[in-house]
């Protein structure tokens, strides 16, 4: 596919919240973070040692016939398992016990206590292990949302979606591929809600999804002790290279009346956003009372009116919001 436009994210050394708050977190891009202190669990979160710290908690893990995970087919089943055993079964290539096959690979979205509920925090469900885990302080404690851990089989890939909260991967042990495309290049990604059902992103069907070869690509290799920025509605697609353990922290960056109350995942679409969408649901039933070519005609005039009063005119950098709801909460000039 050669059409398909590559970036690299950059890649920033030893930064500190003051750089990171004013250098690179207004330009709303992705940035790969190095050497941030991240505490002592590089050194000690072995398969060993998070077995016996994490110790016997039930944990709810994706289990997957394949290692690109396929939300389409549904190619995964969902199986509890106590997380001990769990880190083990997901270090290990062949497995002696196994739900689907031998080859079988694992992935753990940790959840909250009440998973419908409260969203995930290290803090509260793994306390021992939460401890060698400092996060970094880019943003104030008050719009912290969740910290979850995110552990995959070797050459698990999760599919790209967007989540609508900032967020801070951090990749503690093993090497992670990540790519990244931007919020701009939504009408090029096939989504089924907030995933693309593009799957296989490094040979795509282009006679199926012509449009994907006009999204521009942003690629990076997290090596164990890298984070990566995540902005909010940046579409991300993760291949673990090796076994590894990651922790994502999501954190608020608008006002908390925004985001919606029932959303223990960091992924449900702002309020008025879904507002928006339902009133565009109305809008489409009241078409449907006229006739095929004039539903054509009077889409395609809805379409303009979206793109002339709603799409931003200047790059992401530039958009600072009117209205409470799309301001940030400011940096410190
Ligand atoms: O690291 C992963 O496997 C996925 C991370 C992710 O989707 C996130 O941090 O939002
Ligand atoms: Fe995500």
């Amino acid at each position: 596919m050669e059409c398909q436009e590559r970036v690299e994210v950059p890649v920033f050394t030893a930064v500190e919240k003051e750089v990171f708050t004013r250098q690179i977190y207004p330009l709303r891009r992705p940035a790969v973070l190095k050497d941030v202190p991240l505490g002592p669990c590089l050194e000690k979160w072995t398969v060993d040692y998070l077995a016996q710290k994490g110790g016997d908690r039930d944990v709810k893990v994706h289990v997957s016939s394949a290692p690109q995970m396929d939300f389409l087919h549904k190619n995964f089943i969902y199986r509890t398992l106590p997380f001990d055993k769990f880190v083990q079964r997901a270090a290990e290539v062949k497995h002696s016990d196994f739900f689907i096959s031998e080859d079988e690979s694992y992935y753990l979205r940790s959840l909250g206590e009440d998973a419908r509920k409260e969203p995930a925090d290290l803090r509260k469900q793994f306390p021992e292990l939460a401890e060698d885990f400092h996060i970094p302080p880019f943003f104030e404690p008050e719009q912290f949302f969740s910290s979850v851990f995110r552990i995959s089989s070797p050459g698990l890939q999760l599919w790209t979606h967007y989540d609508v909260m900032d967020n801070l991967l951090a990749q503690v042990t093993g090497r992670k591929r990540v790519v990244l495309f931007s919020p701009q290049d939504a009408l090029h990604l096939y989504l089924s809600g907030d995933k693309s059902e593009i799957l296989d992103i490094d040979d795509p069907d282009l006679q199926r999804y012509p449009e994907f070869g006009k999204a521009q690509r942003y690629e990076c290799i997290l090596e164990a002790g890298d984070l990566l920025f995540i902005p909010a509605l940046w579409f991300h697609n993760t291949l673990a290279l090796q076994f590894g353990v990651g922790v994502n922290v999501f954190w608020r960056h608008l006002p908390t009346e925004c985001y919606d109350k029932k959303d223990p995942y960091g992924n449900k679409d702002p309020v008025a956003a879904t507002r928006a969408m339902q009133a565009l649901e109305r809008a489409l039933g009241i078409m449907d009372e006229l006739p095929a070519d004039y539903q054509d005609f009077y889409a395609r005039r809805m379409v303009l009116r979206i793109q002339s009063r709603a799409y931003s005119s200047r790059p992401v950098e530039g958009a600072h919001g009117h209205s409470h709801c799309k301001s940030a909460l400011s940096q410190p000039d």
